[in-house]
C-alpha cells in the first residue's frame, strides 16, 4: 500500500451534538483531501468533556454518529480512528472507540480501560467512574505492514497496556485524549514520549481544541511521537490538523539498533515475583490481580 500519512484532527468540539459530528466529518474529509489514509479525531468530539454530560449526549454503537463516522470513512477510502463518543448500552455508559475501515465497516470498538479518576485539591477534580464502567477489551487492526494499537486518554498512563499492544506487536498507538491545563502542560508529552520510548514504537494522541470557556479546558498540543522518542508533529491548542508520514524502517531500525526487547530480563523480573511483592505489600488485595496478561484483544487484519 501507498506510504501511510497519519492525520491527528483537533477539532473544536461544542455543545451541539449533530454539528459536532458534522464538523467532524468535514474535518475529515478536508484531512483526507489533503492525502491521509489514517485519520483520528479526538476524545469525546460529539460531545462537551465532562461527566455531567455523557448521559445526555450518550448513544448505542454502531448508532447514529458511527453511521456518519462510517460513511465519511467509506466516502474518503480512508481508515479513521473515531475519537470517541459516550456510549450508551443496557443503560451503562463507556467512552468509546470505534474504528472504521475504508469500505466504512467498522473494525471494532474499544472501551476505555482505565477511568480518569484524580483529585489533585484546588486544581482538578474529575471522577469518570461515578458515571462510566470501564471497558476490558483491546482493539488492534493493521494496515500495510503498520499493526496499531488504540488506547483513550488516561489509558496513557499505564505503561502495562501499551507493553502488551507492543507484545502484540503494534507499531504505532492512537491515543484520542483530552488533557487538562493542570496535568497537560508537565505529562501529555512527557506519556506519550515515554510510551514511545519504552516500546520502540510511534504514539499518536489527539486532543480536542481548546475552549477557554468550557467546563473542562484541554490543554490541546496533539502530537506524534516517533519511536526514536522524538516529537514528529505537533501544534498548539487551536483547532488544526496535523499530518505526519508514518516510516516503519524508523520502527525497525531503533529496534535493531537498540535491541532491548531482546534484552528484558524475565528470568529476574517475572509476573509472579511482581505478585510476591504487591501481595506482601496490601494483603487484602487478591491473586487474581496477579493473573498475568491474559486479555481480549480484538484484532482485524487488512
Ligand atoms: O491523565 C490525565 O491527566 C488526564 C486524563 C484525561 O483527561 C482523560 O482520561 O480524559
Amino acid at each position: 500500500m501507498a506510504a501511510l500519512r497519519l492525520a491527528l484532527v483537533q477539532m473544536a468540539v461544542g455543545s451541539n451534538k449533530l454539528e459536532n459530528v458534522k464538523r467532524a466529518c468535514q474535518l475529515v474529509k478536508d484531512a483526507a483531501s489533503k492525502g491521509a489514509n489514517l485519520v483520528a479525531l479526538p476524545e469525546c468530539f460529539n460531545s462537551p468533556y465532562g461527566t455531567q454530560y455523557f448521559k445526555e449526549y450518550s448513544e448505542s454503537v454502531p448508532g447514529p454518529t458511527t453511521e456518519l463516522l462510517s460513511q465519511v470513512a467509506k466516502e474518503c477510502k480512508i481508515y479513521l480512528v473515531g475519537g470517541s463518543i459516550p456510549e450508551s448500552e443496557n443503560g451503562k455508559l463507556f467512552n468509546t472507540c470505534s474504528v472504521f475501515s475504508p469500505s466504512g465497516d467498522m473494525i471494532g470498538k474499544y472501551r476505555k480501560m482505565h477511568l480518569f479518576d484524580i483529585d489533585v485539591p484546588g486544581k482538578i477534580r474529575f471522577q469518570e467512574s461515578e458515571v462510566l464502567q470501564p471497558g476490558n477489551k483491546l482493539l488492534t487492526f493493521t494496515l500495510g505492514n503498520c499493526k496499531i494499537g488504540i488506547g483513550i486518554c488516561y489509558d496513557i498512563r499505564f505503561a502495562e497496556l501499551a507493553q502488551i499492544y507492543a507484545a502484540e506487536g503494534c507499531h504505532l498507538l492512537i491515543y484520542p485524549g483530552a488533557f487538562n491545563m493542570t496535568t497537560g502542560p508537565l505529562h501529555w508529552e512527557l506519556l506519550q514520549r515515554a510510551r514511545a520510548l519504552d516500546n520502540q514504537l510511534y504514539v499518536a494522541a489527539v486532543s480536542p481544541a481548546r475552549d477557554d470557556k468550557g467546563t473542562y479546558v484541554a490543554w490541546g498540543h496533539s502530537t506524534l511521537i516517533g519511536p526514536w522518542g522524538d516529537v514528529v508533529a505537533t501544534t498548539e491548542h487551536s483547532e488544526e490538523t496535523i499530518f505526519a508520514n508514518i516510516d516503519m524502517s524508523q520502527v525497525n531500525e531503533v529496534r535493531q539498533n537498540i535491541p532491548i526487547s531482546k534484552q528484558k530480563r524475565w528470568d529476574v523480573y517475572t509476573r509472579p515475583s511482581i505478585c510476591d511483592h504487591h501481595e506482601k505489600s496490601d494483603r487484602s488485595k487478591k491473586t487474581k490481580d496477579c493473573s498475568g496478561y491474559d486479555i481480549d484483544v480484538n484484532k482485524h487484519v487488512d
